[in-house]
């Protein structure tokens, strides 16, 4: 609360965009044109000889008439639009500061508006203002030439940021603005008329007659257009029902509106802002009660309350506009633009309501993104970005942010750095596509004190439209990239929010218990008027009662999602084919939902879609849904029933949402759903790993040759297949003996990760590292590893884990053969997946019963590579008949080894190792002549000596 005593010191004034600022000055005359720019950069690697591709950047030209300039490069092409824009306005030294006038000039400045408004000149330009005043011109009687005020209130942007300066109440009550400008008006009363009982204000001396002539004549075309719309009646008890309007030319366009709502003329009517997209016309007209009306036009400071006469809200019209909305309510998009003098108007269905009202829940943005009303949800994990379907989670984030009126959401980022040394302490593993983050649990290799490694963590802060801290979340998780830190706290405070506006039957103690499991904290009071109501906590009370009834008209029917829902009557048809999806696998599936009545023989297809894919495990499908499809193998079809009805979500999918209202309201009415089974993508072998073990099983195969590096006292490595560089970065975080270590690799792409991985640590964090390692030099070459590089003969260590099954099987041989016969290591470790283990990761993607049946061998043979770039998998027998054939050709001794799993217990290790070593000294054997063939330097450091 302390931030809206600030804020009523310093009045808020949102700074305009250097695009507004050029668009004030040039208008039309401004031109941007943006182009792409693809940009070779090298910032964050020095000395990698692979040129880097940076992401797709623009740069936009600014054509304005005196002069043209370019912007800088960015990522987005509107932060490049607005650098250009920005870059003009101080070339021209366009004075940029907007000094908000006082209360008394505002005043001022509000009279001479209203004048403005109702100058001839005012009535031939493009205002949509203008087309209004055209229109009240044909209105009859004593009518004709009378601008509602409510029209006046909403549709000119200038008098509402003036009435803010002189009451910021305004922004919480915009029909305060209403007594404003009467009171306004009556300073020109030479001028203009005001009319209480129409609350409204005309001109007292006519418009030109030339003038009024050629208005007269403007609409002759076009006669009488027809219009959907939507009424929301004040009555919960009353359904939300279509309506059309037909609108004469001749007439205006809020009279008409107002005769559907009862009344003879626009005089009551009230106008909402306009909701949706920011450029719509969609608006809520309304009517108020005729004795608050009278207050609003008259008495100022009681006025404020007025328009909070219990009774007479429409709670569900109210939700929806994010404001008070009195009455019943019709929701229309039809008004007057700046584009054209005729009027805009567009259909505004029951569909549409639905949705949009779908649209201001985080679960229903996600839906609406993914067109799966009936059967996507808000996922509760994020696991990869790849995997991840529809809007994400930050994006969703922030368009619920602006959907219920608040400041746009604040990211703060606070990078850390852990100790893989502290025991006990567990960071969460953030599952991103390249799975960078630590357990720090569980290491079993001896640390040393200092190895640190960067983490982010991120904050989001939900703040009113006036600044208060209305939520905070900051979990303590930490991710290696900041994306993955956003998008996963994104997701923390969606998932409660998603949770909490579900089952807001909730007493509001739990909604704080709750919170708290998610790391998040409320500020306001009364979050739930803040975000549901959108009103200004000044009401809170009154708001709570009103948000009680609205949740019992509006989301009633979530309580049959929360009690869950019985799938009825499965069946599953087609041959069993053996691929079915497991945890973590995306699979692809055609469904389509329909409603069906039985005593009416309907069936009518509410939703279809043709290629659905979801990621299992994460809750991003309704859960019966997920329940079937895990059931399934591909190819086969489902079919089932449920007997779920939650209107609003039919509502919202349904092409014809009248008949099916009507069709559901019958006893005997059904939900069908039939399911195809296309395709499942496999969970990637990383990913795959990441679940089944604890660390990683990645994380182990490097801490096993960590140990064996520690004993071995080698001086010098050579890293086989290196890839990403990730042993060589944990190489740099143990006080071994090594002092020079090389990476060998065919993937340029690999190299480059490891070179700027690897720069990061040596160069960035030189100081740190530099305390516990003696390695004085590292180089990456890029080459294949069947060829010898003679630069590397005689390393004392080599590694190579889970390479060779990337290669063909004979190539892995000519591997091992080029290894011992020239590097010739004193010691050589080797891992690769155990085949025979893949049973036990891909159990899951068989039934139990049908496991059972099944012998082993058959089981086995259903197995498939845990990677599309596997080109073999070895059992056990296989691995360790190449190891001993290959050690007895080469002299070198072999022992086995692993990790995952054991190997007493049946199917062994998951990650088979061998242990090559030579007891031989090099010097006693005569060198054999290899052809020189050297592999190229990609990255290099060297230790400065002083
Ligand atoms: C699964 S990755 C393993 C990377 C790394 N050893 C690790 O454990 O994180 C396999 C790596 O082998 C590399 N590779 C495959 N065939 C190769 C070859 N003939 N010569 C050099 N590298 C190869 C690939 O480019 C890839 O980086
Ligand atoms: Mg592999």
């Amino acid at each position: 609360m302390e931030t809206r005593e600030h804020l009523d010191v310093l009045p808020k004034k949102p700074t305009l965009t250097p695009k507004a600022i050029i668009h004030h000055n040039f208008g039309i005359k401004a031109c941007y044109v943006v182009e792409e720019v693809k940009e070779v950069h090298q910032i964050k690697c020095p000395g990698l000889s692979i040129p880097q591709m940076g992401p797709c950047l623009y740069r936009c030209t600014l054509q304005l008439p005196e002069l043209s300039v370019i912007s800088g490069t960015f990522k987005k092409k509107k932060d490049a639009e607005q650098s250009a824009a920005e870059i003009a306005i101080e070339k021209l030294g366009i004075c940029t500061e907007t000094v908000d006038p006082t209360p008394q000039e505002a005043q001022e400045n509000l009279v001479a508006r209203i004048c403005y408004i109702f100058s001839e000149k005012f009535l031939l330009c493009d205002h949509p203002l203008c087309g209004h005043i055209r229109a009240t011109l044909r209105r009859k009687g004593d009518l004709c030439g009378s601008v509602p005020i409510s029209v006046l209130a909403v549709y000119d942007v200038k008098l509402l940021s003036l009435c803010k300066c002189i009451d910021p109440d305004v922004e919480s009550n915009p029909f305060l603005i209403i007594s404003y400008i009467m009171r306004a008006t009556a300073n020109l009363y030479q001028y203009l008329a005001t009319s209480e009982r129409h609350l409204c204000i005309r001109r007292l001396s006519p418009y030109p007659q030339d003038i009024l002539e050629s208005l007269m004549n403007e609409h002759d075309s076009q006669e009488c257009i027809t219009v959907a719309a939507v009424r929301i009646p004040s009555s919960v008890e009353q359904s939300i029902e279509q309506v059309t309007l037909h609108i004469s030319l001749k007439e205006y366009y809020i009279d008409i509106i107002a005769h559907e709502l009862g009344f003879e003329d626009a005089t009551n009517i009230l106008i909402s802002r306009n909701l949706g997209k920011a450029s719509s016309e969609t608006r809520l007209f309304f009517t108020a009660p005729k004795p608050c009306l009278r207050d609003l036009s008259s008495k100022l400071p009681n006025g404020k309350e007025t328009l909070y006469l219990m009774g007479s809200v429409n709670v569900r019209a109210s939700y929806f506009a994010g404001q008070d909305i009195t009455g019943d309510a019709i929701l229309a998009s039809i008004g007057y633009t700046r584009k054209s003098r005729d009027i805009f108007y567009e259909d505004v269905t029951v569909r549409l309501y639905y949705r949009m009202l779908l649209g201001k829940t985080p679960g229903g943005i996600y839906k609406l993104s993914r067109e799966a009303i009936l059967v996507s949800e808000l996922p509760s994990r994020f696991t990869t970005r790849a995997n991840w379907r529809g809007s994400l989670p930050r994006d969703i984030l922030c368009m619920f942010c602006r959907q219920h009126r608040l400041s746009e959401p604040r990211f703060s980022f606070h990078p850390f750095k852990t100790s893989s040394g502290l025991s006990g302490s567990c960071l969460k593993v953030a599952e991103s596509d390249e799975n960078v983050i630590e357990h720090v649990n569980g290491v079993s290799v001896t640390s040393p004190k200092n190895s640190d490694s960067e983490l982010f963590k991120c904050e989001i802060k939900l703040l009113s439209r006036c600044g208060d801290l209305i939520l905070l979340c900051s979990p303590k998780d930490g991710y290696k990239k900041q994306n993955d830190a956003i998008q996963n706290v994104s997701l923390k405070v969606l998932s409660w929010l998603n949770m909490w506006l579900k089952s807001m039957i909730l007493p509001f103690e739990q909604l704080y218990e709750t919170a708290d499991d998610f790391n998040i904290q409320i500020f306001s009071n009364n979050i739930i008027s803040e975000i549901l109501a959108g009103q200004s906590a000044q009401n809170g009370e009154l708001n709570a009662i009103r948000c009680n009834k609205l949740v019992e008209s509006t989301y009633m029917n979530s309580l049959d999602d929360i009690l869950g829902n019985v799938v009825q009557s499965l069946k599953i048809e087609g041959p069993y084919s053996g691929v079915r999806p497991c945890n973590g696998s995306l699979p692809c599936i055609r469904y389509s939902v329909s409603l069906a009545v039985e005593s009416q023989n309907v069936k009518e297809v509410i939703e279809v879609y043709d290629e659905f894919e979801f990621e299992v495990g994460v809750g991003a499908v309704v859960s019966y849904i997920e329940e079937v499809v895990m059931q399934m193998s591909v190819g086969q079809c489902a079919y089932f029933s449920t007997n779920f009805l939650a209107p609003d979500l039919f509502s919202a999918s349904a092409g014809d949402s009248v008949k099916m209202l009507s069709l559901l309201s019958s006893k005997d009415c059904r939900i069908e759903y039939e399911i195809s089974l296309i395709k499942v993508a496999e969970p990637p072998e990383e990913r795959m790993e990441q679940a089944l073990f604890s660390p990683p099983l990645s994380k182990q195969r490097v801490e096993f040759a960590v140990q064996q590096i520690l004993e071995s006292h080698a001086t010098t490595l050579i890293d086989f297949g290196c890839g990403s560089g990730s042993l060589l970065e944990a190489l740099l975080n143990y006080p071994t003996s090594l002092e020079k270590m090389a990476g060998v690799d065919i993937s340029q792409k690999g190299l480059s990760r490891a070179a700027k991985v690897l720069n990061s640590k040596l160069v960035t964090n030189s100081d740190a590292v530099g305390q516990w390692t003696s390695v004085q030099s590292v180089i990456l070459y890029e080459g294949s590893i069947t060829n010898f590089g003679s630069q590397l003969q005689g390393f004392d260590i080599g590694t190579c884990l889970e390479v060779i099954e990337h290669m063909e099987e004979d190539q892995a041989c000519l591997f091992g053969d080029v290894t011992l016969s020239f590097f010739r290591p004193r010691i050589l470790i080797v891992s690769t997946p155990n085949f025979e283990y893949n049973v036990v990761l891909q159990k899951s993607n068989s039934p139990a019963q049908e496991q059972e049946e099944l012998d082993e061998k058959t089981l086995l043979q259903s197995c498939k590579f845990r990677n599309h770039d596997h080109k073999f998998e070895w059992t056990r027998a296989q691995f360790t008949q190449w190891a001993s054939d290959l050690a007895a050709r080469h002299n070198y001794k072999v022992e086995f080894s692993g990790v995952g799993g054991s190997a007493d217990v049946e199917p062994g290790y998951a990650s088979q190792i061998a242990l090559f070593k030579r007891d031989w000294k090099l010097e006693d054997d005569v060198l054999k002549r290899v052809d020189e063939h050297h592999y190229n330097v990609i990255w290099e450091w060297n230790c400065k000596k002083e």
